[in-house]
């Protein structure tokens, strides 16, 4: 297929930019792709190298690929929707083959996992012969890759179409690709692929130079406004900036050609007149007429006039696409951790069951995350996340804010009366995180829901359908509670299909990946602050009572204190981290800062103890070491001074100021 453009123009240019013709064959571009790969030394025959990135390498290269990624995400889910049950899968690569993202058919994505379709994946020519991701980077063109037409004979059970993803700059950034069995081919593929390419390039481009004169234009006015509109950016005083495939194609000039016109060398009247055109407030379509003889419709954008700034790629979009693209998708919770790893296979598999999933771990280590990176990889993925903390929200208020209330339900209601957390998260994802601390009275309620699927909001009534997909999060020992009657039996059956837990910092095999990754995602654009191995080696051997958290507040102090570029050193953490790590490390040394001996319920010593153990007796080191300061204790720990107030029940009474 190509872009829809009036008789005259299409008779009169090529194909579009990144597009193979009806005259260019494809037998020729697959011939120059099978000499490639005889030249890049790939044996047909073999068997190829399956093997993936490192988890931690792959997560470097989609925070280095960000850009792409947010743009791509929610057009790869769309274009998801429309190949749905036909054996395929969608594939987002970066600009050397690499795979960053897929989403597919189960059964597929099956036998898929055994051609390695697959994140982390290398599928560039060199790596795998003609294939149509490493040939549509190659040719930076959209083409089909049939069966046989692979080099390699591992892939001939394959079809595969793909297009190559230019940023607003005119470079190719990624290609986006569907991969499926080559018995159900479907030449409308190549069309859908391309179109979808196109729709990421002009969000992007949406999303770039904020301060440019933006001319839409189509050679039929009722194509503005749609995929298939030329775009193409101006400064105000008329240099060339950008054009999109389409522009390119009506303009009838390459990228590289047009970098070198100017607004009034393309169109014939000069910039002045095109601002004041576009001035007023009328937005309606204008006729423009391009030097070629050739009239196209036309809006623009006209920005006040202000002092130009030359757009750079840190001028990210104003209004960030969609959501905040799938980086808390599953896949990029695995950084190599087996105990995390296997979580995580766990999870995949309930995915879209309807299968309640309870989420155990210490406070910090990522239940939060990892509940919304399972709703995002679900089905409901584009309908509400709602989470819900339970032991935030003061006694008295939890059943209104779960259920919600009706006008004048209850004394201070307010005057319309409210829609709940629960009726809020319809179609999407309910999160109970703390649940242990759910009332008594409400876990009754609660179950109810669960079961009915219908909630009355306080003062109603009459009841409405709700249909919520529900993850619980707690630290506590749920069947300790349940054993001191104060959680329903009942309730727990109903929201432990299945139950995960996440380790503790202390416990992860990846904890360096952990380290840097979250110093990448606390660094700006162009900042590089690295970690001295003296400081990684002092982390190494801390207990981090907070997790993730605490790390990540730490780190974040420390990316401030190195400035722009650098190395974390021991001068750059924390006064009373390394008081404690001091009084940890060598209590000898220290005397004025000797850690106490530690009071825990049951028996001593963290292992074995139940989390609630473990966060007390966290608490309790950290309040004696910070002389029962709540505040420093509730810093130092990354928690908020509430927490540690709701504990003090369980606490030494000592402990608290
Ligand atoms: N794997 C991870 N990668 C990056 N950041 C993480 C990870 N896990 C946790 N974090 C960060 O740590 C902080 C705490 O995470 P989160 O709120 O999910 O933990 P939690 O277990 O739900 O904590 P709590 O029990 O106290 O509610 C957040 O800032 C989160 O972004």
């Amino acid at each position: 297929m190509s872009i829809p453009l009036s008789g005259p123009l299409a008779q009169r240019q090529g194909p579009a930019p990144g597009t193979l013709g009806a005259t260019q064959d494809y037998t020729e571009v697959i011939g120059k792709a099978h000499q490639r790969s005889q030249r890049y030394g790939v044996v047909a025959w073999e068997r190829p190298d399956f093997s993936t990135s490192a988890q931690c390498d792959l997560n470097d290269v989609v925070e280095n690929n960000r850009f792409l990624f947010q743009y791509a995400a929610p057009v790869m889910e769309t274009l998801y929707e429309q190949i749905a049950n036909t054996h395929s899968m969608v594939l987002l690569t970066t600009a050397q083959g690499l795979v960053l993202h897929s989403l597919g058919d189960k059964d597929f994505l099956e036998k898929a996992s055994r051609v390695a379709l697959a994140p982390g994946v290398d599928w560039s020519e060199k790596a795998k012969g003609t294939n149509a991701i490493g040939t549509a980077l190659s040719e930076e063109t959209a083409v089909t890759v049939h069966g046989e037409q692979h080099y390699m004979h591992a892939n001939h059970a394959l079809t595969c179409s793909c297009a190559p993803i230019f940023n607003p700059h005119g470079q190719v950034v990624g290609a986006l690709d569907v991969s499926g069995d080559h018995r159900s081919y479907h030449q409308h593929t190549l069309a859908l692929v391309r179109m979808s390419a196109q729709m990421i390039e002009n969000q992007m481009f949406a999303g770039s130079f904020p301060k440019a004169v933006r001319l839409h234009f189509h050679a039929r006015p009722e194509f503005l406004g749609t995929l298939v509109e030329g775009i193409a950016v101006f400064t105000p005083e008329g240099r060339f900036l950008s054009a999109n495939r389409s522009a390119q194609f009506q303009l009838g000039l390459p990228f590289g050609a047009l970098q070198a016109r100017t607004f009034s060398s393309l169109f014939d009247l000069p910039m002045s007149a095109l601002l004041e055109l576009f001035g007023g407030t009328s937005d309606a379509p204008r006729q423009l007429h391009l030097h070629s003889g050739v009239s196209v419709w036309c809006r623009a954008d006209v920005k006040p006039a202000g002092p130009w700034a030359a757009p750079t790629f840190a001028e990210r979009p104003a209004a960030a696409p969609a959501r905040k693209a799938q980086l808390s998708s599953l896949q990029y919770l695995d950084t190599g951790d087996t105990q995390v790893a296997a979580v995580i296979h766990k999870l995949r598999k309930v995915v879209d069951r309807d299968i309640p999933v309870m989420i155990l771990g210490e406070t910090g280590t990522g239940k939060d995350l990892l509940a919304q990176a399972f709703h995002n990889d679900s089905a409901r993925a584009r309908q509400p996340f709602v989470a819900v903390n339970c032991a935030s929200i003061p006694e008295s208020l939890i059943e209104a804010e779960l259920f919600g209330y009706e006008e004048g339900a209850f004394t201070g209601a307010r005057k319309k009366g409210a829609i709940g957390k629960i009726a809020q998260a319809h179609g999407g994802t309910l999160f109970l995180d703390e649940i242990g601390d759910m009332p008594k009275h409400l876990q009754a309620r609660l179950l109810r829901v669960l079961q009915e699927r219908r909630i009355s909001p306080l003062g109603a009534g009459k009841e409405v359908d709700v249909d919520v997909a529900v993850v619980c999060a707690t630290h506590k020992n749920l069947k300790d509670l349940i054993a001191r009657s104060d959680f329903r039996e009942d309730l727990y059956y109903r929201l432990n299909g299945l139950v995960v837990r996440l380790p503790a910092l202390r416990e992860r095999t990846d904890f360096e990946c952990v380290v840097r990754k979250l110093l990448k995602s606390l660094c700006d654009d162009g900042q590089h602050v690295g970690i001295s191995e003296p400081v990684m080696e002092l982390f190494r051997s801390y207990h981090w009572p907070g997790n993730v958290r605490q790390l990540h507040n730490l780190l974040r102090t420390a990316v401030v204190m190195v400035g722009r570029e650098g190395e974390i050193a021991a001068e750059h953490l924390p006064d009373d981290f390394l008081e404690e790590l001091h009084a940890m490390q060598a209590p000898a040394l220290a005397p004025a800062c000797p850690l106490p001996e530690l009071v825990l319920p049951g028996d001593a010593g963290a292992d074995g103890h139940s989390l609630q153990d473990v966060t007390l007796h966290a608490m309790a080191q950290m309040l004696r070491l910070h002389k029962g300061n709540v505040s420093a204790a509730a810093k130092a720990l990354g928690v908020s001074r509430n927490t540690i107030y709701r504990k003090k029940n369980l606490l030494p009474p000592d402990l608290l100021n």
